[in-house]
Protein backbone atom coordinates (compact mmCIF):
# COMPACT_ATOMS: atom_id res chain seq x y z
CA UNK A 1 0.00 0.00 0.00
CA UNK A 2 1.12 3.50 -1.10
CA UNK A 3 0.26 6.65 1.30
CA UNK A 4 2.17 9.74 -0.55
CA UNK A 5 5.10 7.83 -1.90
CA UNK A 6 6.13 5.31 1.31
CA UNK A 7 5.05 2.28 1.87
CA UNK A 8 2.79 1.83 4.92
CA UNK A 9 4.72 -1.63 6.67
CA UNK A 10 4.79 -3.33 10.04
CA UNK A 11 7.70 -1.61 11.94
CA UNK A 12 9.98 -4.08 13.28
CA UNK A 13 9.03 -5.88 16.43
CA UNK A 14 12.37 -6.28 18.68
CA UNK A 15 14.70 -5.98 19.20
CA UNK A 16 16.60 -4.23 17.00
CA UNK A 17 20.77 -5.05 15.89
CA UNK A 18 19.69 -8.26 13.94
CA UNK A 19 20.24 -11.82 15.25
CA UNK A 20 22.86 -13.50 17.30
CA UNK A 21 25.08 -15.74 15.07
CA UNK A 22 24.70 -18.52 17.28
CA UNK A 23 20.96 -18.15 18.14
CA UNK A 24 19.13 -21.36 16.65
CA UNK A 25 16.19 -20.88 15.35
CA UNK A 26 14.78 -24.70 15.87
CA UNK A 27 14.88 -23.71 19.58
CA UNK A 28 12.58 -20.56 18.83
CA UNK A 29 8.87 -21.04 19.10
CA UNK A 30 7.11 -19.56 16.04
CA UNK A 31 6.33 -15.90 16.83
CA UNK A 32 9.06 -14.82 18.89
CA UNK A 33 11.35 -13.87 15.71
CA UNK A 34 13.23 -10.55 15.72
CA UNK A 35 11.62 -9.36 12.07
CA UNK A 36 13.14 -6.13 11.07
CA UNK A 37 11.19 -5.09 7.58
CA UNK A 38 13.24 -2.64 5.96
CA UNK A 39 11.45 0.59 4.98
CA UNK A 40 12.45 2.66 1.90
CA UNK A 41 10.39 5.61 0.87
CA UNK A 42 10.33 5.73 -2.84
CA UNK A 43 8.78 8.44 -4.72
CA UNK A 44 7.75 6.88 -8.02
CA UNK A 45 6.98 3.39 -8.28
CA UNK A 46 7.86 1.35 -11.34
CA UNK A 47 5.18 -0.45 -12.98
CA UNK A 48 6.49 -3.67 -14.04
CA UNK A 49 5.62 -5.28 -16.81
CA UNK A 50 2.75 -7.78 -17.10
CA UNK A 51 4.28 -11.66 -17.46
CA UNK A 52 2.22 -12.03 -20.65
CA UNK A 53 4.04 -11.29 -23.61
CA UNK A 54 7.56 -11.04 -22.01
CA UNK A 55 9.13 -13.74 -24.61
CA UNK A 56 7.18 -12.50 -27.56
CA UNK A 57 9.01 -9.39 -26.72
CA UNK A 58 12.57 -11.33 -25.15
CA UNK A 59 12.28 -13.91 -28.44
CA UNK A 60 14.27 -12.01 -30.33
CA UNK A 61 17.24 -12.48 -27.54
CA UNK A 62 16.60 -15.88 -27.80
CA UNK A 63 16.60 -16.09 -31.47
CA UNK A 64 19.79 -14.04 -31.62
CA UNK A 65 22.22 -16.77 -29.58
CA UNK A 66 20.52 -19.64 -30.07
CA UNK A 67 18.97 -20.09 -34.11
CA UNK A 68 23.02 -21.42 -34.35
CA UNK A 69 21.11 -24.49 -33.17
CA UNK A 70 17.88 -24.66 -35.34
CA UNK A 71 19.32 -22.77 -38.49
CA UNK A 72 22.35 -25.57 -38.72
CA UNK A 73 20.06 -28.51 -37.85
CA UNK A 74 17.98 -27.53 -40.62
CA UNK A 75 20.84 -26.75 -42.97
CA UNK A 76 21.91 -30.19 -42.07
CA UNK A 77 19.05 -31.76 -42.61
CA UNK A 78 18.13 -30.44 -46.02
CA UNK A 79 21.54 -31.31 -47.59
CA UNK A 80 20.47 -33.66 -50.74
CA UNK A 81 22.08 -36.59 -49.43
CA UNK A 82 21.92 -37.95 -45.90
CA UNK A 83 24.56 -39.89 -44.95
CA UNK A 84 26.33 -41.12 -41.54
CA UNK A 85 28.70 -38.09 -41.50
CA UNK A 86 25.59 -35.46 -41.77
CA UNK A 87 23.79 -37.59 -39.22
CA UNK A 88 27.21 -37.54 -36.77
CA UNK A 89 27.11 -33.60 -37.70
CA UNK A 90 23.45 -33.85 -37.02
CA UNK A 91 24.76 -35.08 -33.18
CA UNK A 92 27.06 -33.14 -32.52
CA UNK A 93 25.41 -29.76 -33.47
CA UNK A 94 22.92 -30.76 -30.26
CA UNK A 95 25.67 -31.76 -28.14
CA UNK A 96 27.29 -28.74 -28.63
CA UNK A 97 23.98 -26.79 -27.79
CA UNK A 98 24.00 -28.29 -24.13
CA UNK A 99 20.95 -30.74 -25.11
CA UNK A 100 23.09 -33.56 -23.17
CA UNK A 101 23.75 -36.67 -25.00
CA UNK A 102 20.78 -39.41 -24.25
CA UNK A 103 18.16 -36.26 -25.46
CA UNK A 104 20.31 -35.66 -28.73
CA UNK A 105 20.46 -39.68 -29.49
CA UNK A 106 16.68 -39.78 -28.89
CA UNK A 107 16.11 -36.80 -31.46
CA UNK A 108 18.82 -38.31 -33.94
CA UNK A 109 17.06 -41.56 -34.10
CA UNK A 110 13.35 -39.53 -34.05
CA UNK A 111 14.98 -37.90 -37.09
CA UNK A 112 16.58 -40.73 -38.59
CA UNK A 113 13.26 -42.99 -38.96
CA UNK A 114 11.02 -39.65 -40.20
CA UNK A 115 13.65 -38.76 -42.62
CA UNK A 116 13.24 -42.55 -43.78
CA UNK A 117 9.74 -42.54 -44.61
CA UNK A 118 8.83 -38.78 -45.39
CA UNK A 119 11.85 -37.73 -46.87
CA UNK A 120 13.58 -34.61 -46.89
CA UNK A 121 12.86 -32.87 -50.12
CA UNK A 122 10.55 -29.98 -48.58
CA UNK A 123 12.06 -27.05 -46.63
CA UNK A 124 8.93 -26.13 -45.29
CA UNK A 125 8.57 -30.25 -44.25
CA UNK A 126 11.99 -30.37 -42.70
CA UNK A 127 11.30 -27.81 -40.95
CA UNK A 128 7.83 -28.89 -39.46
CA UNK A 129 9.18 -31.93 -38.40
CA UNK A 130 12.16 -30.63 -36.48
CA UNK A 131 9.39 -28.70 -34.64
CA UNK A 132 8.00 -31.40 -33.34
CA UNK A 133 10.99 -33.40 -32.75
CA UNK A 134 12.47 -30.66 -30.66
CA UNK A 135 8.90 -29.88 -29.03
CA UNK A 136 8.74 -33.12 -27.95
CA UNK A 137 11.92 -33.20 -26.05
CA UNK A 138 11.04 -29.88 -24.40
CA UNK A 139 8.25 -31.28 -23.43
CA UNK A 140 5.06 -29.12 -23.72
CA UNK A 141 3.17 -30.46 -21.42
CA UNK A 142 4.92 -29.64 -18.17
CA UNK A 143 3.11 -27.46 -15.53
CA UNK A 144 5.49 -24.70 -15.55
CA UNK A 145 3.04 -21.93 -13.23
CA UNK A 146 4.65 -20.72 -10.16
CA UNK A 147 3.01 -21.77 -7.41
CA UNK A 148 1.54 -18.76 -5.75
CA UNK A 149 -1.11 -19.31 -4.09
CA UNK A 150 -0.57 -20.18 -0.10
CA UNK A 151 -2.52 -22.40 1.59
CA UNK A 152 -5.54 -21.11 3.07
CA UNK A 153 -4.72 -17.79 5.60
CA UNK A 154 -1.02 -18.44 4.49
CA UNK A 155 1.39 -16.80 1.80
CA UNK A 156 2.66 -19.00 -0.67
CA UNK A 157 6.39 -19.59 0.24
CA UNK A 158 8.93 -19.80 -2.51
CA UNK A 159 12.33 -20.18 -1.74
CA UNK A 160 15.10 -19.48 -4.62
CA UNK A 161 18.30 -21.85 -4.35
CA UNK A 162 21.28 -21.78 -6.33
CA UNK A 163 25.49 -21.17 -6.32
CA UNK A 164 26.58 -17.60 -5.73
CA UNK A 165 26.61 -15.40 -9.31
CA UNK A 166 24.10 -17.52 -11.15
CA UNK A 167 21.54 -14.63 -10.74
CA UNK A 168 19.68 -15.62 -8.15
CA UNK A 169 19.03 -12.29 -6.13
CA UNK A 170 18.59 -10.26 -9.37
CA UNK A 171 15.77 -13.53 -10.07
CA UNK A 172 13.70 -13.30 -6.77
CA UNK A 173 13.88 -8.93 -7.72
CA UNK A 174 12.51 -9.90 -11.09
CA UNK A 175 9.90 -12.30 -9.75
CA UNK A 176 8.66 -9.55 -7.57
CA UNK A 177 7.60 -7.42 -10.33
CA UNK A 178 6.03 -10.27 -12.21
CA UNK A 179 3.88 -10.76 -8.93
CA UNK A 180 3.61 -7.31 -8.32
CA UNK A 181 1.94 -6.94 -11.80
CA UNK A 182 -0.16 -9.72 -11.19
CA UNK A 183 -1.21 -7.68 -8.36
CA UNK A 184 -0.17 -9.86 -5.30
CA UNK A 185 1.14 -8.38 -2.53
CA UNK A 186 4.93 -9.47 -2.09
CA UNK A 187 7.43 -9.58 0.64
CA UNK A 188 10.84 -10.19 0.41
CA UNK A 189 13.30 -12.47 2.50
CA UNK A 190 17.33 -11.89 2.10
CA UNK A 191 18.02 -14.61 3.89
CA UNK A 192 21.32 -14.89 1.41
CA UNK A 193 23.17 -12.95 5.25
CA UNK A 194 26.76 -14.18 3.81
CA UNK A 195 26.88 -11.12 1.65
CA UNK A 196 25.05 -8.42 3.15
CA UNK A 197 25.23 -6.61 -0.34
CA UNK A 198 22.52 -9.42 -1.02
CA UNK A 199 19.97 -7.84 1.17
CA UNK A 200 20.62 -4.34 0.34
CA UNK A 201 20.27 -5.54 -3.46
CA UNK A 202 17.31 -6.94 -2.88
CA UNK A 203 16.21 -4.16 -0.88
CA UNK A 204 16.66 -1.90 -3.69
CA UNK A 205 14.54 -4.50 -5.87
CA UNK A 206 12.01 -4.31 -3.68
CA UNK A 207 11.66 -0.92 -2.74
CA UNK A 208 11.09 -0.18 -6.78
CA UNK A 209 8.17 -1.43 -7.33
CA UNK A 210 6.73 -0.73 -3.23
CA UNK A 211 7.61 -4.68 -2.05
CA UNK A 212 9.20 -4.39 1.57
CA UNK A 213 12.18 -6.65 2.65
CA UNK A 214 12.85 -8.43 5.59
CA UNK A 215 16.25 -9.06 6.55
CA UNK A 216 19.18 -9.08 9.42
CA UNK A 217 21.52 -5.74 10.11
CA UNK A 218 24.19 -8.84 11.19
CA UNK A 219 26.60 -10.25 8.47
CA UNK A 220 26.49 -13.89 8.78
CA UNK A 221 23.02 -14.03 11.03
CA UNK A 222 21.07 -17.50 10.97
CA UNK A 223 19.51 -17.94 6.98
CA UNK A 224 16.69 -19.91 8.69
CA UNK A 225 16.15 -17.29 11.52
CA UNK A 226 15.61 -14.66 8.51
CA UNK A 227 13.69 -16.78 6.46
CA UNK A 228 11.20 -17.77 9.20
CA UNK A 229 10.75 -14.04 10.68
CA UNK A 230 10.50 -13.38 6.70
CA UNK A 231 7.44 -15.54 6.01
CA UNK A 232 6.05 -14.80 10.06
CA UNK A 233 5.74 -11.46 8.82
CA UNK A 234 4.45 -12.34 5.43
CA UNK A 235 1.27 -14.72 8.06
CA UNK A 236 0.86 -11.54 10.35
CA UNK A 237 0.78 -8.32 7.21
CA UNK A 238 -1.42 -11.31 5.58
CA UNK A 239 1.24 -10.96 2.17
CA UNK A 240 0.18 -13.20 -0.84
CA UNK A 241 3.45 -14.38 -1.64
CA UNK A 242 6.95 -14.77 0.57
CA UNK A 243 10.41 -14.85 -1.77
CA UNK A 244 13.17 -16.10 -0.46
CA UNK A 245 16.33 -15.09 -0.97
CA UNK A 246 18.92 -17.76 -0.09
CA UNK A 247 23.30 -18.09 -0.09
CA UNK A 248 24.61 -20.66 -2.38
CA UNK A 249 28.01 -20.06 -0.90
CA UNK A 250 28.24 -23.34 0.49
CA UNK A 251 31.60 -25.57 0.51
CA UNK A 252 29.81 -29.05 0.36
CA UNK A 253 26.96 -30.97 -0.05
CA UNK A 254 26.65 -31.61 3.78
CA UNK A 255 26.78 -27.90 4.40
CA UNK A 256 24.12 -27.23 1.54
CA UNK A 257 21.99 -30.15 2.58
CA UNK A 258 21.98 -28.67 6.46
CA UNK A 259 21.38 -25.31 5.35
CA UNK A 260 18.22 -25.74 2.99
CA UNK A 261 17.33 -28.71 5.59
CA UNK A 262 17.15 -26.02 8.27
CA UNK A 263 15.41 -22.91 6.40
CA UNK A 264 12.80 -25.41 5.15
CA UNK A 265 12.19 -26.96 8.39
CA UNK A 266 12.03 -23.98 10.27
CA UNK A 267 10.24 -21.61 7.41
CA UNK A 268 7.51 -24.32 7.84
CA UNK A 269 6.88 -23.45 11.30
CA UNK A 270 5.12 -19.98 10.60
CA UNK A 271 3.75 -21.34 6.84
CA UNK A 272 4.29 -24.42 3.80
CA UNK A 273 7.16 -24.00 1.64
CA UNK A 274 4.85 -24.47 -1.83
CA UNK A 275 7.68 -23.74 -4.40
CA UNK A 276 11.70 -24.25 -4.36
CA UNK A 277 13.17 -22.34 -7.76
CA UNK A 278 16.40 -23.35 -8.36
CA UNK A 279 18.65 -20.75 -10.17
CA UNK A 280 21.34 -22.40 -12.80
CA UNK A 281 23.24 -19.96 -15.17
CA UNK A 282 22.61 -21.54 -19.07
CA UNK A 283 26.23 -20.30 -19.69
CA UNK A 284 28.06 -22.71 -17.22
CA UNK A 285 26.76 -26.03 -19.19
CA UNK A 286 27.64 -28.99 -17.82
CA UNK A 287 28.57 -26.91 -14.32
CA UNK A 288 25.72 -26.39 -14.12
CA UNK A 289 24.01 -29.43 -14.55
CA UNK A 290 26.28 -31.03 -11.90
CA UNK A 291 25.15 -27.95 -9.23
CA UNK A 292 21.74 -28.92 -10.53
CA UNK A 293 21.77 -32.74 -9.27
CA UNK A 294 23.22 -31.40 -6.15
CA UNK A 295 21.15 -29.16 -4.94
CA UNK A 296 18.32 -31.71 -6.11
CA UNK A 297 19.77 -33.93 -3.14
CA UNK A 298 19.72 -31.64 -0.81
CA UNK A 299 16.20 -30.15 -1.42
CA UNK A 300 12.83 -31.04 -3.24
CA UNK A 301 13.17 -28.38 -6.28
CA UNK A 302 9.72 -27.58 -7.79
CA UNK A 303 10.76 -25.14 -10.73
CA UNK A 304 13.88 -24.47 -12.69
CA UNK A 305 14.94 -20.77 -13.56
CA UNK A 306 17.49 -20.57 -16.29
CA UNK A 307 19.19 -17.51 -16.11
CA UNK A 308 21.86 -16.07 -18.98
CA UNK A 309 20.30 -17.62 -21.70
CA UNK A 310 20.49 -14.28 -23.78
CA UNK A 311 24.41 -15.09 -23.65
CA UNK A 312 24.66 -18.12 -24.63
CA UNK A 313 24.00 -20.22 -27.50
CA UNK A 314 23.81 -23.29 -25.64
CA UNK A 315 19.41 -23.61 -24.92
CA UNK A 316 19.20 -27.32 -25.29
CA UNK A 317 20.77 -26.96 -21.20
CA UNK A 318 16.84 -26.48 -21.04
CA UNK A 319 16.06 -29.62 -22.39
CA UNK A 320 19.16 -31.90 -20.15
CA UNK A 321 18.24 -29.98 -16.89
CA UNK A 322 14.79 -31.35 -17.38
CA UNK A 323 15.84 -34.57 -17.69
CA UNK A 324 18.12 -34.93 -15.18
CA UNK A 325 15.68 -33.28 -12.86
CA UNK A 326 12.54 -34.33 -13.63
CA UNK A 327 11.65 -30.30 -13.12
CA UNK A 328 10.15 -28.20 -15.76
CA UNK A 329 12.14 -24.93 -16.50
CA UNK A 330 9.62 -22.31 -14.98
CA UNK A 331 11.26 -19.08 -15.87
CA UNK A 332 14.10 -17.52 -18.31
CA UNK A 333 16.60 -14.91 -17.75
CA UNK A 334 16.89 -13.14 -20.73
CA UNK A 335 18.78 -9.98 -19.83
CA UNK A 336 19.85 -7.52 -17.33
CA UNK A 337 16.97 -5.69 -17.64
CA UNK A 338 14.01 -5.65 -14.81
CA UNK A 339 11.55 -7.10 -16.76
CA UNK A 340 13.75 -9.42 -18.30
CA UNK A 341 12.45 -12.67 -16.70
CA UNK A 342 9.85 -14.35 -18.68
CA UNK A 343 7.54 -17.14 -17.94
CA UNK A 344 9.03 -20.38 -20.16
CA UNK A 345 6.57 -21.26 -22.93
CA UNK A 346 7.92 -24.67 -25.01
CA UNK A 347 6.28 -23.55 -28.34
CA UNK A 348 7.64 -20.37 -28.20
CA UNK A 349 11.06 -21.68 -27.06
CA UNK A 350 10.96 -23.78 -29.66
CA UNK A 351 9.81 -21.41 -31.98
CA UNK A 352 12.68 -19.25 -31.18
CA UNK A 353 15.42 -21.70 -31.88
CA UNK A 354 14.03 -22.17 -35.57
CA UNK A 355 13.90 -18.41 -36.93
N1 LIG B 1 22.71 -11.25 -19.28
C1 LIG B 1 22.07 -11.63 -18.18
N2 LIG B 1 22.58 -11.34 -16.98
C2 LIG B 1 21.93 -11.73 -15.87
C3 LIG B 1 20.70 -12.46 -15.95
N3 LIG B 1 20.29 -12.72 -14.68
C4 LIG B 1 21.21 -12.19 -13.85
N4 LIG B 1 22.20 -11.59 -14.55
C5 LIG B 1 23.39 -10.92 -14.02
O1 LIG B 1 24.17 -11.82 -13.26
C6 LIG B 1 24.90 -11.14 -12.25
C7 LIG B 1 24.79 -11.87 -10.92
O2 LIG B 1 23.48 -11.75 -10.41
P1 LIG B 1 23.11 -11.84 -8.86
O3 LIG B 1 21.62 -11.79 -8.81
O4 LIG B 1 23.87 -10.89 -8.05
O5 LIG B 1 23.62 -13.32 -8.52
P2 LIG B 1 23.43 -14.14 -7.16
O6 LIG B 1 23.25 -15.57 -7.58
O7 LIG B 1 22.40 -13.58 -6.30
O8 LIG B 1 24.85 -13.97 -6.51
P3 LIG B 1 25.22 -13.93 -4.93
O9 LIG B 1 24.35 -12.91 -4.28
O10 LIG B 1 26.68 -13.58 -4.95
O11 LIG B 1 24.95 -15.30 -4.41
C8 LIG B 1 24.34 -9.72 -12.24
O12 LIG B 1 25.24 -8.87 -12.91
C9 LIG B 1 23.04 -9.82 -13.02
O13 LIG B 1 22.68 -8.64 -13.67
C10 LIG B 1 20.19 -12.77 -17.25
O14 LIG B 1 19.15 -13.40 -17.44
N5 LIG B 1 20.92 -12.31 -18.33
Amino acid sequence: MVIFGTMLLRKPKAPKGGYQQTRDVDDVPPGEGDVLVEERPTTTLERPESAMGRLARLRGRLSKSNNVLGKGLLALLTRERIDQDVWDEIEDTLLMADLGTDASLELVENLQKRVRIEGTQDPAHVKAMLREELLKLVDPTMDRSINSVGAPGKPAVVLVVGVNGVGKTTTVGKLARVLVAEDKDVLLGAADTFRAAAADQLETWGARVGVATVRSEQEGADPASVAFDAVQAGVDQESDVVLIDTAGRLQNKAGLMDQLGKIKRVVTKAAEVDEVLLVIDATTGQNGMTQAKVFAEAVNITGIVLTKLDGTAKGGIVVAIQRALGVPVKLIGLGEGPDDLAPFDAEQFVDALLD
